[in-house]
């Protein structure tokens, strides 16, 4: 009897496994018709062509793959997480020796594309390629947003939060910036006891993203919020980066001010947490994390939860000043808990919530959100959904092409010295009394130029994903017509665009801000766009070939946003210090360019999670100007 049993057990499962081989060779097989067909080269995958699960368990696996005899798993380097970044464009460009290319796979074919003339085409018939929504959908957690939605959807969102990022709001970036940046530099150059430290015994700073995620949220919340929250800290020495009131379950140990006793996280911790976590927090039911057996996992949901919190108070804090008619503090529309009207301020900060600034407008993006909503095109959770996409895309962003580019400028010290001769002229132009103002911002062409360069060699967002959805389309590549079948995924792939020695030599892999600059007899050549306007005489690339805020009209709504915020960091902690890579002998020449080799590589190491961010850390310290260690300046040239 049992035999039996076993005996048609074990044929049903064998017939299973069959047909599931057959049907996925026939599959591959139908998809590699498809490819050999196509005017394009193509690469067989053995894979389905949008596996999660392959995608996130790849950077484990992929090694053992790719070291299989015979190049059996050589498909791999087509496939894995973040393989665009591994092979930055070499692979197929030697391989296949095309720019747009299709990887076959069991699930169909997907598009690959580093042409900039077809990406151009794409992103200008925006409703013929919409963007590939499966790979947006981890974004369209927080509700409904700008970035997540197409169509009329899309319009009708763009129309509400595009106004807020305006030449008003640029200044106050601007300004926020400043105050911020300026206290982060006393907190590198400052002992635990007050003092101004040595010069050349500045303090090491072990982990430069912990303070620069610190200063984009301070920014953000700044400009988008009207929250000014202070620098957390007088001295980096000594600051324990993990601490939070979290940690605490005794009320009365709290370090909290009296008044924002209301939330047990700061602002800070919560979005570090949110960030960090994304993955799990998306992917794990509350219990399960609430169950978990680690400490990070079990206090994501409440993490999350006062996240949302704080949201919800920021909106209402708005909508108090903005619209006050009925003193309740609530719009027309507002469907929210009167409760919630009892504001609490992120702790720390000192919010605007005052009722006395009712008066006044504010220009921060919710304000100026929620006066565009005026009409309601908006829900109330389609506002909560711009809100937190907008945190979320504006603040790993920033602070990764920060960190990436300070490190390059610690290892590039005569371009760094090239800045510090730029800001010292913006200085000598100006009364001792005067500061910095956005009036200044267009003569930060160096600075400028260093953050062109550090996207093109390590943009955070390396795919823009378009899909042709339910219609069948026709491009043109090589003049010649290139059909795609409904439901095709489209790569625009940055760093292959970004790495091309057609469009980017000389040294295309190699970081050189001053090919951006160009002098005053510059003129653009035709098809080409500028990519920073308030800048003069900065190279325009090929119309396609630059796309690290994408391109066309799902480009980034934040981009000045986060020039403005860029350079105004930069040039306030460039003009007194520098920043160097720690070396372990100071001022030796072989072990400067050790630490240096190491820190290249060390950039190179990425991986993506919401963006694509560093694996590894790289010390450093920001020195008085004099005191470096670094190689002396050999002459004094013009970059
Ligand atoms: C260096 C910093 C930044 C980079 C590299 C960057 C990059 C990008 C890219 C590549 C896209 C297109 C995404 C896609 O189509 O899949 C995008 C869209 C967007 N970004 Fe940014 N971003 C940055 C900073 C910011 C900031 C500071 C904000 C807001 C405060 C912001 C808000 C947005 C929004 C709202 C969109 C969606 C626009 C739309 O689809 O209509 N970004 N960004």
């Amino acid at each position: 009897m049992y035999q039996q049993t076993f005996a048609l057990l074990g044929a049903i499962l064998t017939a299973v496994v069959v047909i599931k081989v057959v049907g996925f060779w026939s599959s591959l097989n139908q998809a590699r018709r498809f490819a050999a067909a196509s005017p394009i080269s193509y690469v067989t995958v053995y894979w389905y062509r949008e596996s999660g699960l392959f995608w996130l368990l790849s950077p484990w696996f992929a090694p053992f793959l790719e070291k299989l005899p015979f190049r059996l798993g050589h498909w791999v380097h087509y496939k894995k997480r973040d393989f665009s970044w591994a092979h930055k464009g070499k692979l197929p460009r030697e391989e296949l020796r095309s720019e747009v290319f299709w990887t076959a796979a069991v699930d169909g074919c997907l598009l690959h594309v580093s042409d900039p003339d077809v990406v151009s085409e794409i992103v200008h018939r925006w409703k013929d390629f919409p963007k590939a929504e499966r790979y947006y959908w981890d974004l369209m957690w927080f509700g409904d947003n700008v970035i997540t939605t197409e169509g009329a959807d899309w319009q009708r969102h763009r129309k509400v939060t595009g106004p807020s990022f305006n030449e008003r709001n640029s200044g106050l970036v601007f300004d926020e910036s400043l105050i911020q940046a300026k206290a982060m530099l006393a907190s590198f150059t400052h002992e635990a006891d007050g003092n101004a430290s040595r010069p050349g015994r500045e303090p090491v700073i072990e982990d430069l993203i912990f303070w620069l995620k610190a200063i984009a949220l301070n920014v953000l919340s700044g400009a988008a919020f009207n929250l000014h929250i202070p620098w957390p800290t007088n001295s980096v020495v000594g600051f324990d980066i993990h601490q939070d009131l979290v940690e605490s379950d005794d009320e009365s140990d709290s370090e909290f001010p009296e008044e924002s006793k209301a939330h047990l996280m700061s602002w800070q911790h919560c979005m570090n947490q949110i960030m960090e976590n994304f993955y799990f927090l998306i992917g794990l039911s509350d219990w399960i994390l609430e169950h978990s057996p680690w400490k990070f996992m079990r206090t994501l949901p409440a993490a999350y939860s006062e996240f949302m919190e704080y949201i919800q108070e920021m909106i209402e804090d708005a909508l108090r000043v903005e619209f006050p008619t009925d003193g309740s503090g609530k719009s027309d529309g507002d469907s929210s808990d009167g409760e919630k009207n009892a504001v609490h301020t992120p702790q720390g900060s000192s919010s605007s919530a005052s009722s006395k600034e009712s008066s006044l407008r504010r220009n921060d993006l919710l304000s100026t959100i929620l006066r565009a909503n005026k009409k309601q095109q908006l829900s109330d959770l389609e506002i909560i959904g711009n809100i937190c996409i907008l945190l979320i895309a504006g603040h790993e962003t920033s602070a990764s092409v920060l960190e990436t580019a300070l490190i390059l400028l610690a290892t590039e010290p005569e371009f760094q010295q090239s800045i510090q001769d730029e800001l010292d002229e913006i200085w000598a132009a100006k009364k001792p009394e005067q500061d910095l103002t956005y009036e200044d911002y267009p003569k930060m062409r160096k600075i400028m130029a260093l953050m062109l360069e550090t996207l093109r060699l390590y943009p955070p967002i390396i795919n823009l994903f378009k899909s042709t959805a339910e219609h069948p389309q026709t491009l043109t590549y090589r003049s010649q017509p290139l059909p795609l079948p409904p439901d095709t995924t489209i790569f625009l792939e940055a760093v292959s665009l970004h790495r091309n020695p057609k469009y980017w030599s000389p040294s295309p892999d190699t970081f050189l801000p001053s090919r951006w600059l160009k002098d005053p007899t510059y003129t653009p050549a035709p098809n080409t766009l500028p990519e920073s306007p308030a800048h003069a005489n900065l190279l325009c690339p090929q119309k396609g070939s630059y796309i690290p805020f994408g391109v066309g009209m799902r480009s980034c709504l934040g981009k000045k946003f986060a020039q403005v915020e860029f350079c105004t960091i930069v040039a306030v902690l460039l003009k007194e210090c520098s920043i160097e890579l720690v070396a372990d002998e100071k001022g030796k020449g072989r072990e400067w360019e050790e630490k240096r080799r190491e820190a290249l590589e060390c950039l190179d190491r990425r991986r993506t999670i919401l963006a694509l961010r560093m694996l590894g850390k790289v010390k450093v310290r920001f020195v008085r100007r004099g005191a470096e260690s670094f190689p002396p300046r050999k002459e004094k040239k013009s970059v």
